[in-house]
């Protein structure tokens, strides 16, 4: 077919001015393209029975009219190219391989045999129109061409290169035979060019009509395909989404079921949400996608690396027979992802935590091993992060008695089971309370008063806090107004609370609500809220300040203690851990921490608690120190909102006693 091609002359491709001829034109469209064109030539045979037995019918009436020996040539002819061409058809159509391709290749010869047929057909009728004198067989002749180049072009017409060159084989002879006849047939000559013609627009029109339902159908399963893909992957990463992945663990797991193993494993990037709070989206996603060339390069091709969503991936580790081989995989990602990335010159760091489920053993299927892998996550997350832990059937009791806790937790709100308990603040000099601490209890209707660490830790997670903080800041407030001597009223800031919106609005609402004088309220706020040092934090704390309200920095020295908090944001109160405080007397670091603190503060014009204090040689010691403030044990543990009334009073008369004593003690000097 590429001969006929190129035997045909270029101003024909050019016909119209464009190459819609060219057998080129087939080979650079997409070769499935090219096969749906070719295809339909092959399915049904019985045009080309008509287009060899037509002739065959003309060459046995020429040879039962005339003499000539030629017609019986042609006949022979056509017989073994019906047969060649047939064979042919059925060879393609049984080819083994089905791909476009290679039904390009089996064409090949199909065309050849095509174009052989044309030439000695149009050869056969050239021949009948010049050499016979007879006017019927003429006529029969110059139809049989026509007829079988009209049925040659729309049979062909997909193909246009061979529906041309057919069409030319098949009229030309005609052409030449009318020429060289004399000037009478001149009209029939015409008459053949101006068919000739017409079926090549045809041809033509055709063409353009089937490409364009190509293009069009093509175009419907790109977009099918790309939706489809859509679906089943992430599109920011481009990794298999839940979809996907949920179909790989059950592929999974149906190997399973034929003896192999494999391990699921579940990951968490550690600070992702801050890189995304502090830096911005675009950082984070370009963070995500870092982190995804790290893992598909820490993994083998046979694994699934999947995004589940936010910063949550999953990996099967496909045949890990043994858990070494999982524990390897597992310290290779958490070291890929601990290393810091560089994001457009910006160092980034975060890290990750796994948990991880083996298949078979840790689950039946996989929501179970899912689950189950998620709460090796959570043990691992709890434990420290950028860690690994194994799935173990205890985790699953514990994970039961949170979820229980959790809703125990929320009756609890509901049934306003909590209560609010305050511990005194005093003055190290002169013992005179100037302030309480609320501290939040549980009245558990079974298990009696809980204390908070039994419980924050876990409303914290849950975001149970902000409900739960917002009503120990309005009881607080409602509280302390009814105290006598109007000492303050200090309420812990959980960090979850500053992450939620309307802090300062609720703050507002509680003062307003409880006609409490704003600078009688201190709000305790912990590092891990300046650890989420954005603008927001410093622009949430100073929108408080403007209430009226103070700020206290509580269990200073614990964590990162960084003093750049100091500076950033002007505390009126710090206060220092217990850790410290109980130490006093006993350990000089301790002793030098104190007086450190102590004294920064006072430079910064800010007040120094100590909590923690059980014993009168440690309020002696910050005395010595100059700490300003005191809270402990010595002289109160936290009570009851009702006892309230009754301790201020016992502790005024017992200060003004001491400041009796003192007095006493000390040698008037005017005497
Ligand atoms: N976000 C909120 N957190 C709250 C709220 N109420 C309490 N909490 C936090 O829970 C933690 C534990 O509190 P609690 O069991 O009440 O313990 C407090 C005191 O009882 C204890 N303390 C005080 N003096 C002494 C002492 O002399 N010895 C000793 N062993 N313990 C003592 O310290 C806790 C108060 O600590 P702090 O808050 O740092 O001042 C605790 O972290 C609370 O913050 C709440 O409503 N919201």
């Amino acid at each position: 077919m590429f001969a006929a091609d190129r035997c045909f002359p270029k101003c024909w491709r050019h016909f119209a001015g464009r190459r819609w001829m060219s057998m080129r034109s087939m080979v650079a469209m997409p070769p499935d393209d090219a096969a749906r064109l070719i295809a339909p030539l092959f399915e049904r045979t019985s045009s080309l029975l008509v287009a060899h037995v037509a002739p065959l019918a003309l060459c046995i009436f020429l040879a039962g009219r005339s003499d000539a020996r030629w017609p019986v040539i042609f006949l022979v002819l056509d017989l073994v190219l019906l047969v060649s061409r047939v064979a042919l058809v059925f060879t393609i159509r049984r080819r083994r391989d089905p791909s476009p391709e290679a039904l390009l290749r089996a064409s090949r010869p199909y065309f050849g045999v095509g174009m052989a047929w044309a030439l000695s057909t149009g050869a056969f009728c050239g021949m009948c129109y010049a050499l016979l004198e007879d006017e019927v067989s003429r006529l029969l002749a110059a139809t049989l061409a026509m007829g079988t180049a009209g049925g040659s072009a729309s049979r062909n017409a997909a193909t246009p290169f061979f529906a041309v060159a057919q069409v030319a084989a098949l009229l030309a002879p005609q052409v030449a035979a009318a020429v060289l006849h004399g000037s009478a047939h001149w009209f029939q000559a015409a008459q053949v060019l101006i068919f000739f013609v017409a079926l090549c627009s045809i041809i033509r029109r055709q063409y353009a009509d089937v490409r364009q339902i190509l293009a069009a159908r093509r175009e419907k399963s790109e977009l099918a395909q790309r939706s489809e893909h859509m679906a089943r992957h992430d599109t920011l990463t481009g990794l298999p989404n839940r979809v996907l992945f949920r179909e790989r663990l059950n592929e999974a797991f149906a190997k399973s079921r034929r003896g192999a193993s494999c391990a699921l494993l579940c990951l968490d990037l550690d600070h992702f949400k801050e890189v995304n709070d502090t830096l911005g989206h675009p950082v984070g996603d370009a963070l995500l996608k870092a982190v995804t060339t790290r893992l598909l390069d820490s993994v083998r091709e046979t694994d699934t690396v999947a995004r589940l969503g936010g910063d949550e991936f999953a990996i099967i580790q496909a045949d890990a027979e043994q858990p070494t081989a999982v524990t390897m995989l597992a310290k290779r990602l958490v070291e890929a992802l601990g290393t810091p990335f560089d994001l457009d010159g910006r160092q980034v760091v975060v890290g990750s935590s796994i948990g991880i489920a083996m298949v078979p053993g840790d689950g039946e299927d996989a929501d179970t091993l899912l689950k189950n892998a998620d709460m090796a996550l959570y043990r691992a997350k709890a434990e420290g992060r950028g860690r690994w832990r194994f799935f173990e059937p205890e985790m699953d009791a514990r994970m039961q008695l949170r979820r229980a806790l959790e809703t125990d937790l929320r009756r609890a709100l509901a049934m306003g089971e909590f209560e609010l308990f305050y511990q005194p603040i005093v003055a190290v000099a002169s013992r005179q309370v100037s302030g309480l601490e609320a501290l939040i209890r549980w009245r558990h209707p079974e298990r009696g008063l809980v204390p908070p660490d039994a419980f924050i830790p876990l409303a914290e997670e849950t975001g149970l806090i902000v409900p739960m903080g917002e009503w120990v800041l309005a009881r607080a407030c409602a509280d302390a107004v009814s105290w006598p001597g109007s000492p303050k009223v200090a309420v812990n800031l959980s960090p979850a609370q500053f992450a939620s919106r309307g802090l300062v609005e609720m703050v507002a609402q509680a003062l307003r609500n409880s006609k409490l004088d704003p600078a009688k309220l201190e709000l305790e706020i912990t590092e891990t809220v300046m650890l989420q040092d954005t603008e927001a934090t410093l622009t949430t704390l100073h929108r408080l300040k403007a209430l009226g309200v103070r700020i206290a920095m509580d269990d200073f020295g614990t964590g990162y203690s960084s003093l750049s908090y100091l500076q950033k944001f002007p505390f009126d109160k710090v206060k220092i851990d217990r850790s410290f405080t109980q130490e006093l007397g006993r350990s000089p670091q301790s002793n030098a921490i104190v007086r450190a603190v102590t004294d920064l503060c006072a430079a910064l014009d800010m007040t120094t608690t100590a909590e923690g204090v059980e014993t009168e040689e440690q309020l002696e010691a910050l005395r010595r120190k100059g700490c300003r403030e005191a809270q402990g044990y010595l002289f109160s543990k936290p009570r009851p909102a009702a006892d309230i009334a009754g301790l201020l009073d016992k502790l005024d008369r017992e200060s003004r006693a001491g400041a009796l004593v003192s007095s006493e003690l000390v040698p008037d000097p005017l005497v």
